[in-house]
Formats: structure tokens, sequence, C-alpha cells
């Protein structure tokens, strides 16, 4: 997607992936709005990328991703302050196992109305110019993870991606729809997660088997879900062996 003097809107991008991802798309001309309930630390974020990359390309948005109103006021505000909107992020997310409500509302219920929220704002059926959504998942989301809900949560985001990614949806909206699923990557979420001691426990154990990715390397996969234009419905895994489009069988509707 070509970004020069387009509008984007990530979730939690105070810090963490979804800063990094916000930065990736400042990097290619374009604006961003800086959605997170940490107002302190976004506002820092956002004055911080103000002064590297210019007045005016950068604003925060207070929003709990889990409040209905907000999200909707959010993503408004931006379209008001920007002018438009063409690339959206649904990044915000949490692990915790202890109160999985909580978690589910967060990964996956936020990740739902924030896809139904670019549609309305970026689908050609409702007066839109198509557009970019791109999902955080998890590898988490493919393959057998320890913490349930968390991992439920990012298969979840992974079939509303594969079911918004297709063909005959997008002739209609012209909005493609692509998932990124990092392994286990340094950030504060690695830090601040709750999952019960034996899940941390075989956590860890992954973690010393498959070692830990830094930003940068998720920023690259993001970076490719940006160029790759010919992708839609798509779940791109980032390891440490790299970047690597998950192949998915075809339906059993669609074998002969
Ligand atoms: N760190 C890891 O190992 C991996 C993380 N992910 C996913 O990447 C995404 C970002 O996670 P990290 O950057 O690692 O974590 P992080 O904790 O550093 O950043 C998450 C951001 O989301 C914000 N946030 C949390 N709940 C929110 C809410 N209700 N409304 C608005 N903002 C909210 C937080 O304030 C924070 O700024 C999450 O969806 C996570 O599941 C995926 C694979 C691996
Ligand atoms: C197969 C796993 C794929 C993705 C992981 C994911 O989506 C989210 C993981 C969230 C929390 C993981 C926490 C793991 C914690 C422990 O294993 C620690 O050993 C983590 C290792 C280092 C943390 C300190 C640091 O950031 O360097």
């Amino acid at each position: 997607m070509q970004l020069t003097g387009k509008i984007a809107l990530v979730t939690g991008a105070a810090r963490g992936l979804g800063k990094g991802c916000a930065e990736a798309i400042l990097e290619r001309g374009a604006k961003v709005a800086l959605l997170d309930t940490n107002e302190s630390v976004g506002q820092e974020t956002a004055a911080a990328f103000t002064l590297k990359y210019g007045a005016d390309v950068c604003t925060f948005v207070l929003c709990d991703v889990t409040d209905k109103d907000q999200l909707e006021g959010a993503f408004q505000q931006v379209v008001d302050r920007f002018g438009g909107l063409d690339l959206v992020v649904n990044n915000a997310g949490i692990l915790n196992e202890l109160d999985w409500e909580k978690c589910i509302n967060v990964n996956l219920v936020s990740v739902v109305r924030g896809c139904n929220l670019g549609l309305r704002y970026m689908g050609k059926r409702n007066g839109g110019n198509g557009g970019l959504i791109i999902n955080m998942a998890s590898v988490a989301g493919i393959y057998a993870f320890p913490a349930s809900v968390y991992a439920a949560t990012k298969a979840g985001v992974v079939g509303l991606t594969r079911s918004l990614g297709m063909d005959y949806k997008f002739d209609k909206d012209g909005v493609r729809v692509n998932a990124l699923c990092p392994s286990f990557t340094a950030t504060s979420l690695l830090d601040e997660f709750n999952a019960s001691t034996e899940d941390r426990r075989e956590m860890d154990d992954m973690v010393e088997r498959g070692g830990l990715l830094q930003i940068p390397d998720v920023v690259k996969g993001f970076a490719k879900l940006l160029d790759d234009d010919d992708r839609n419905g798509a779940a791109l895994e980032v390891t440490l062996q790299g970047l690597k489009y998950y192949g998915y069988e075809s339906g059993p509707w669609d074998r002969a």
C-alpha cells in the first residue's frame, strides 16, 4: 500500500508492537492516530513522533477499545481530524487468563468492532475509497499455546481475518484484511500478563526453545503486509526463522 499522504489508525499504540507499527507508518509518509488507554505514555509517544516526523502527522486519542462508544468516537475523531481513513491496525491486546472475559473483549470483540468500523469508513459500498486492515494476531492463534483463552482470541482473529478477506467481500468494499502472527516478542506484555504458574513455566520453556523476537523483527513483518498488495485474508507468521505466510489448504468446498 502506498502510504504517502494516507491516514492510519493504530490501537494499543502507546508502546510495544503498536508503537513500532505506528512508526513504520510515519516513516512511509502517512499520518497516524495512536489509540490507547495509557494516556501519559500515549501522549509521550505522540510528542516524540511529532518531534521526529513533523507537526500534524501524529495524534494521540485516549480510547478503551472495549468501550463501543469510545471506539466509535475515536474513529470519527480521527476522520474529522485528518479528513479520512485508509489503514486500520487492530493491535491492542492483553494476556489475562484470570479475567478471561476481559481478554476476549480486548483481543477479539474489539477487533471485530475495529474491522467493522474500518469497513464503515473505508468500504466502497459506504462511499469510502477502499483500504487495508491489519489485525495483530499471534502464532498462538495457529499452534497450541498454554494460555487457552488468549489462544482462542488469537485464533478468532485469524478466522475473522480469513473471512473478511474473501474475494467477494473485497469486490464490494475494496478493503483488504490481513493478520500478523508474531511469536514471543520482548515487550511489556511478557512482563505484565496473567496466567497460571504452570502456563508460565510452559511459556518459559517455549521461549527457551523457540527464542524471543525483538520489536523490529515484528515490524519487518508488518512492513511486508503493507507492501504485499496482492495479499488478502492472509496470516503472516513472524518467528526467528523469518517471515512465512501461513499456508491454508483450500476449503473442502473448493477441492475437486
Ligand atoms: N509480546 C508478544 O510476545 C506478542 C504480542 N502479540 C500481540 O501484539 C499486540 C501488542 O502487544 P504488545 O506490544 O506485546 O503488548 P504491550 O502491552 O506492550 O502493548 C499493548 C498496548 O495496548 C494497550 N491496551 C491494552 N488494553 C487496551 C484497551 N482496552 N484499549 C486500548 N488500548 C489497550 C496497552 O495500554 C499497551 O499500550 C497484542 O495484541 C498482543 O496479543 C502477538 C504475538 C506475540
Ligand atoms: C507460541 C507463542 C506465540 C506468541 C506469544 C504471544 O502471542 C503472547 C505471549 C504473551 C506472553 C508471553 C509471556 C512469556 C513469559 C515468559 O515465558 C518469559 O520467559 C518471557 C521471556 C522473556 C521476558 C523478558 C524479556 O522481555 O526479555
